[in-house]
């Protein structure tokens, strides 16, 4: 009953413990450019996500009690797992390495931001060409607000405003990187026939139950999203222990879902869902700990952009004067390894990944 030393039970035990992440490290310390080579070389920091950002400290979570803060270096050598789990690079999924900006078009009478644009396909190819224009590497598509309390579309409808978007934008910008910002199968699959390279499920998979199977027959990129119940319940669910442990929980057993269903761990990134089941207070201790995220070893998507939560913190209720708000909320996920920054605003939020990244990473010393 041996297994490399140990008793099969406690190999098991481990296992099950690893996928649920039980045990969590939460990078500190932060180290960047060349400062962080340096240190990593002396051993007294570590690579986060592969780099190139490096962490110096290490705070140790079991169930939800801190059993240790230290230095990097000193992580204990049975949490050798959870830490190779931070450490190494993520998968790239389909798009570019490094923090990469993912305009959001929104072809819907009713989304909290830019909604009231559907019908007017030229309107919406001139948006996309400028968000390219301005450094977009991926365009995601949503033809259904999921904002609190949103109206229910159904899947034709979703896709007869999807639709003519899509074959607009693969004729006229064919090389262009398309996510679908979909929860239902349908959906998802006229949307990769028609050229889509990635599906986003803002209930990851768990809104239709055709959609796990249908995506493991493709290749395309899956985000999967945290959230609880739907749009129109999810605000009775924002109950949560410890939200950034629960939701870095709760993601890994929706990745273990999709990849025991037959979507490989190389085509899938995460999303912790801003503003979906989740208070302004959980909001915000979610974007304080969102390095908690890096022990799922996926690529992380990060989407706040105009979000209610930007609007509580700065007091600006007109969510597209939110952007510079936005940016700000965005730094933090930068440490990340390679996010993906989902935004309206792919100008502003363009400067703003030049400038951190012109600051954090090329600087001589
Ligand atoms: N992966 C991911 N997908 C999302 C996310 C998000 O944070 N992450 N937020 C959304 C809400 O923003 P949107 O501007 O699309 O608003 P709407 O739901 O009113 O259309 C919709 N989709
Ligand atoms: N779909 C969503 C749209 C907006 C928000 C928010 O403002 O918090 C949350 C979800």
């Amino acid at each position: 009953m041996e297994r490399g030393g140990r008793n099969v039970a406690s190999f098991c035990l481990e296992r099950a413990e690893e996928m649920m992440c039980l045990r969590l490290i939460e990078p500190l310390g932060l180290v960047y450019g060349s400062i962080a080579q340096k240190a990593i070389r002396q051993g007294d920091a570590l690579p986060l996500c592969g780099g190139p950002v490096a962490f110096t400290f290490a705070r140790l979570i079991e169930g939800y009690q801190t059993v240790g803060l230290m230095s990097a270096h000193k992580v204990p050598q049975d949490w050798a797992s959870e830490l190779k789990r931070i450490t190494h690079s993520v998968p790239a999924v389909v798009l570019p390495e490094g923090p990469q900006v993912m305009g959001i078009l929104n072809i819907t009478p009713d989304s909290f931001s830019d909604g009231g644009q559907f019908g007017d396909i030229d309107q919406t190819i001139l948006k996309a060409r400028e968000m390219l224009r301005s450094g977009a590497t991926v365009l995601d598509i949503g033809g259904e607000s999921t904002r609190p309390g949103a109206a229910i579309v159904t899947p034709e409808e979703e896709w007869k405003r999807i639709g003519p978007v899509l074959a607009a934008l693969q004729t006229e910008l064919p090389d262009v990187a398309v996510s679908v910002d979909t929860r239902k199968s349908y959906v998802m699959k006229c949307a990769l026939k028609a050229g889509a390279r990635i599906i986003n499920d803002v209930t990851a998979l768990a809104h239709d139950e055709a959609a796990l199977s249908f995506l493991a027959t493709q290749d395309c990129g899956v985000v999967l999203m945290h959230m609880r119940g739907t749009p129109q319940t999810m605000a009775q669910h924002a109950v949560y222990e410890d939200v950034s442990v629960d939701v870095v929980r709760e993601l890994a057993q929706r990745i273990e879902v999709a990849e025991k269903g037959g979507i490989a761990r190389h085509r899938i990134m995460v999303d912790p869902g801003f503003g979906f089941a989740k208070t302004f207070e959980q909001n915000k201790d979610l974007l304080r700990h969102i390095l908690l995220l890096a022990n799922l070893g996926c690529r992380i998507v990060f989407g706040v952009s105009r979000k209610r939560m930007i609007g509580t913190l700065t007091g600006e209720e007109i969510p597209h004067l939110r952007d510079a708000g936005t940016q700000a909320a965005s730094f933090p996920a930068m440490a990340l390894g390679h996010p993906i920054l989902r935004v309206h605003d792919v100008k502003g939020m363009m400067q703003a990944v030049n400038v951190w990244r012109e600051i954090y990473l090329n600087g001589k010393n």
